[in-house]
């Protein structure tokens, strides 16, 4: 039976995005939609601005002095690069984990409670306590963790590290979750868990993940954009761009002929 269309439902809007570092042009004039209900991945090859772009998504580019960002970027139809926008408010909506996971050099209890405790979301010790517990369930990673939550964040392994850094993002009530190659530090098994644990956020958090894997992406995005020397070259359903794309260097790509 033909599958009826999903009817879009856009979270984030990016209209003529380009990104500079000094004069250096990373991204040009790149336009997307991100949905709510899906995750989307940015695939590309090294250098094609997929991180550059991610970052203009919660403003993570305003850190670096030499980026410039121009076009606009909407949350829920609101501008997050107007002058009112607060910029800390606007990382706990669009919560972001990197590469290598980064826990702070505290314990893990104390790595998931500190956003919540500096954005005032929880009135009490058990509130905080319930907020912790929900957010290392929803991570997959409670029961490992449960009976050690004073020991140290970095303690951990890699995986786990991983998933304790998205526990920390899912904490403070994110709307969107940034993830800048998530399992490139960590093992096939380490990296499964977290593609498990990406289709069970899905639907709760609109997810954008940037990967170098293919398959990765084909496996857990719904939405792909291809990007090529900070183009976006093409963007459309996963499974039409790994079987049906209709540019040629997307081809190219995604067949292995370069990158
Ligand atoms: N802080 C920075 N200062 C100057 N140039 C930068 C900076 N960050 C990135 N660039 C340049 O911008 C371009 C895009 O880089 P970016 O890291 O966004 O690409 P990418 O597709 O994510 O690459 P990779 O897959 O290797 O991480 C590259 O030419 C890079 O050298």
């Amino acid at each position: 039976m033909p599958q009826t269309p999903k009817t879009p439902n856009f979270k984030m809007t990016a209209r003529n995005v380009s990104v500079s570092y000094g004069t250096k042009l990373a991204i040009n004039d790149v336009s997307i939609d991100v949905d709510q209900d899906e995750v989307t991945a940015f695939i590309g090859p090294s250098g094609c601005g997929k991180s550059t772009f991610l970052r203009t998504l919660n403003r993570m580019n305003d850190t670096v002095a030499s980026a410039r960002v121009t076009g606009d970027i909407k949350l829920d139809g609101q501008d997050i690069y107007s002058p009112d926008m607060d910029v800390v408010q606007l990382r706990a909506r669009v919560g972001m984990v990197f590469q290598k996971p980064n826990p702070f050099p505290k314990s893990i209890y104390e790595n998931v409670a500190y956003g919540p405790r500096i954005h005032g979301l929880a009135g009490t010790k058990a509130d905080l306590d319930r907020i912790v517990e929900k957010s290392l369930r929803r991570a997959g990673l409670w029961d490992e963790v449960k009976d050690r939550l004073t020991d140290s964040g970095t303690a951990l392994s890699g995986g786990q590290q991983q998933r304790l850094c998205i526990a920390r993002a899912i904490a403070v009530d994110p709307e969107v979750i940034l993830m800048d190659e998530p399992c490139s530090a960590l093992d096939p098994i380490a990296t499964a868990k977290i593609e498990e644990l990406i289709h069970e956020l899905r639907g709760r958090y609109a997810i954008v993940i940037v990967t170098h894997n293919m398959q990765q992406a084909a496996r857990v995005s719904q939405k792909t954009a291809f990007f090529h020397l900070g183009t976006l070259v093409e963007y459309g359903n996963t499974s039409d761009i790994f079987t049906n794309p209709h540019e040629e260097r997307t081809k190219d790509y995604i067949t292995g002929r370069y990158g």
